[in-house]
């Protein structure tokens, strides 16, 4: 669904990303990993236009995405849930959902139905939908996040960091949401996560950046058998088998 090929990208004079190489299929989660400063947001931002990458190729579904604005990216079917979940707080939680369901607004079923799509993978939200997005917990803040992410209908879904200062139990409700999405919605998700852990759970495949490049890239199973990523990442005690 989603293949990037030697991807560079940066700002201003400063490169960050350096020949990045990833590909994500329908119904497949792709984690990707590392430590602060990697360039994992960078490489999200490339992915979704806000930032114009210097070097390389991202197609989606085999359409060249390469060098389009980020309205055109959108339109073509990626959604980019940027960190700190990003909530109009003033706006109630419905209109959230339908600011997000704004490109395909002409098409009244196709917004509805995704609107009973998205409150049926969050039902918290059906019963807080007049309640300014704004007081929300910060959980319920990141649900409403994902769900105008994917009021636009996109193929492709860029997570930064969910997890974000939440407590476990939202975490396993967010992470959960991720899982259906792939499996019953046949989504290709792309999920940056600080928490290994929890993300080694949900992938499919793990992508491990540090300083800008891919070092390493694997299923979970086989990454986590490899030394240097357990202890950089998931701590010493980790096991497939207990997780
Ligand atoms: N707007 C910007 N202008 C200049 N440099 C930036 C900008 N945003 C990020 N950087 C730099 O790019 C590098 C990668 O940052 P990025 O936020 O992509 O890393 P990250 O892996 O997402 O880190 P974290 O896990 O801490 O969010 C860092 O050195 C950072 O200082």
């Amino acid at each position: 669904m989603l293949d990037v090929s030697g991807l560079s990208a940066g700002y201003d004079k400063l490169q960050v990303l350096h020949e990045i190489d990833l590909a994500v299929a329908d119904g497949q989660l792709l984690a990707v990993i590392g430590a602060n400063g990697a360039g994992k947001s960078t490489l999200l931002r490339a992915l979704s236009g806000l930032l114009r990458p210097s070097a390389g190729r991202i197609t989606l579904a085999g359409r060249e995405l390469t060098g389009l604005s980020a309205e055109a990216i959108a339109a073509a079917g990626l959604a980019h849930v940027p960190e700190n979940r990003l909530v109009f707080p003033s706006l109630t939680v419905s209109d959230n959902l339908a600011l997000g369901g704004w490109t395909r607004r002409r098409d009244g079923t196709a917004v509805a139905a995704r609107r009973a799509q998205v409150l049926e993978l969050f039902p918290r939200l059906a019963t807080r939908l007049d309640q300014p997005a704004g007081t929300l917990s910060g959980g319920e803040q990141q649900m409403v996040a994902i769900g105008r992410g994917l009021m636009a209908g996109p193929k492709v879904l860029v997570l930064d960091e969910p997890s974000l200062g939440l407590a476990p139990r939202l975490v396993g409700e967010i992470f959960a949401a991720l899982a259906r999405l792939k499996a019953e919605h046949e989504l290709a998700i792309v999920l940056v996560e600080q928490n290994a852990r929890a993300a080694f759970r949900v992938a499919d495949e793990v992508v491990v950046m540090d300083r800008g490049r891919v070092v390493a890239t694997g299923s979970p199973a086989v990454l986590a058998d490899d030394d240097r990523v357990r202890s950089a990442y998931l701590g010493g005690n980790y096991s497939t088998a207990t997780s």
